[in-house]
Parts: C-alpha cells; structure tokens; sequence
C-alpha cells in the first residue's frame, strides 16, 4: 500500500430502493413509468445523486427495458445472487444472468437472508465475491439485532460481518456497505443519525483494515431502516453516511421521489 496521503474524495451519494418481494413485472414497469415522469423536470434536485431500484428477479428484463428504451437516470441491480457460475442449483440466478440484463449492483447479505434463509458470513463472502468478479458492485448489507444489542456494542456485529463479506476484496474492488440496523428494519422508527453515524464510522476503518486507505475513503456506506422523506436529511449530514437503502418507503412512488430530492428540503 503506498504512504501517499488520501485525498478527500467526495462520495457520490447513493438512494437505493429495495422493494423486496412486491410489485410484478407489471406493476415494476407502472412504477418506473411515473417514477421517471415524477423527477422529470427535478434533475437540479439531485443532480449529483445516484438513484438504484432492486426489484424482484422476474422483474429485470422489463426495468432494463425502460431504462434503456427511455434513456432513465435510473441504476438497477438483483436483491441476491447465486454463489454458483451455472450448474444444477435449482432456483438459484448467477450474477453472469444478472450482468446479462445490464444490472450495475446486487445485494448480498440483507438480514432477511441471513436470519430467513440462514445465510453465513462465508455464504454472503462468496456472493459478494461472485458479483464483483462478475463486473456487479455487490451492495453488502450488515446489521445488529435487538438481542445483540443486550450483548454487545451496536457496531460490534456489523463490523464481524463487514470483516467477513471482504476477505476477497483487494484496494481498487468496488463494493457499497448498507448499515441496515435488523431492529429499524421495517419498525416505523429508524436509528438516530447519530447512532447511524457512528456504527458507520466503525465500519469506514473495518474497509480501511481490511481493504485499504483508498477503498475506505472511496467507499460508500449507506443507512437503511425506516428510512423516510422527513428522516433522510438527518442522515444525509452524516459524514459517513453516504446514501440510504430504502425498502417500504421506495414501494410508493412519491414518497420515493421526495426521499430522491432531500436536498429540496435540507438546510445545510
Ligand atoms: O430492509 C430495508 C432495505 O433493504 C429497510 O426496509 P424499511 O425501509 O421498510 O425499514
């Protein structure tokens, strides 16, 4: 690694929405459709902002469809992906299939995976490690539990299994981290900005460990839990917080638009 000082790299913020298991290929093309129509005439509001939708697998092909046929603004990726090439895994997507429909990013490691699906450290290290040597930015989510708050500091578990998911990774591989508090997850009520900031700076110097100077300075961290139009702003003043990963909220297309444009009502 060089001892070259750091340059103070801006992160291009990143709203991601996560719909998880709603909206059929249908409803993905209805929402997309006005979600593009809603921001039209917004693009000073988030001119700098990076916007990604993961919608369910069978919905791809058409989000690609729309974002290429109207040349969208608009990122997508998958919300998981196959640890395996190609082969006899039955259900399972390969992230080549997900790199094929133009996807940028997919997500490795939400807790619905790991605590549903039982999905190890190891399991999410592979995936993560099958995306990007794909050409995929693998979005690695990690977060705490209420119980492993009674035992443990609140960054202590998202930082295992950041550690965890980048043994691969090497100075220059990109990947985002999603801190998603498994507590905030859906409740109605999101960590604090503070407590989002500083489990945020913990993980920042695990990718400093682990990966490098660059890669952490370079990295985006984003927040995701309950996140709103009237909490995002809180957030985004977060040093280390560089973006969110939306899931109830991103399912309406208004409020996702506002979540978008928080810099229309940010006070700086
Ligand atoms: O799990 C999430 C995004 O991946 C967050 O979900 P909610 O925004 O519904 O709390």
């Amino acid at each position: 690694m060089s001892d070259a000082p750091v340059a103070e790299t801006r992160r291009t913020p990143l709203i991601a929405g996560n719909w998880k298991m709603n909206f059929d290929h249908l409803q993905a093309i209805a929402f997309v459709q006005k979600l593009a129509w809603t921001l039209k005439d917004a693009q000073h509001d988030y001119d700098d902002v990076e916007v990604a939708v993961f919608p369910p697998f069978t919905d791809l092909r058409s989000v690609q469809t729309l974002v290429q046929a109207d040349k969208l603004q608009l990122k997508y990726g998958g919300q998981d992906v196959s640890t395996h090439a190609a082969g006899a895994y039955t259900g399972e997507i390969s992230a080549g299939f997900l790199k094929k429909l133009d996807c940028d990013y997919v997500i490795v490691g939400h807790s619905e995976r790991r605590y549903r699906h039982v999905e190890s450290d190891e399991t999410i290290a592979a995936k993560a490690k099958a995306a990007k040597e794909t050409g995929l930015v693998p979005l690695i989510c990690v977060g705490e539990t209420a119980k492993d708050l009674e035992r443990h500091e609140p960054s202590a578990v998202p930082a295992n299994q950041l550690r965890g998911a980048l043994i691969d990774f090497k100075p220059g591989d990109e990947f985002v981290v999603a801190y998603e508090p498994v507590w905030a997850i859906g409740a109605g009520a999101a960590a604090t900005a503070e407590q989002a900031q500083n489990v945020a700076s913990v993980l920042r110097d695990v990718v400093r460990q682990v990966v490098g100077d660059e890669t952490a300075a370079t990295t985006r961290i984003l927040y995701g839990g309950s996140v709103k139009s009237d909490n995002i702003v809180g957030f985004m003043k977060c040093p280390d917080v560089d973006g969110v990963l939306v899931g109830g909220a991103s399912l309406d297309v208004d409020e996702f638009a506002a979540i978008v444009r928080y810099k229309k009502h940010a006070t700086y």
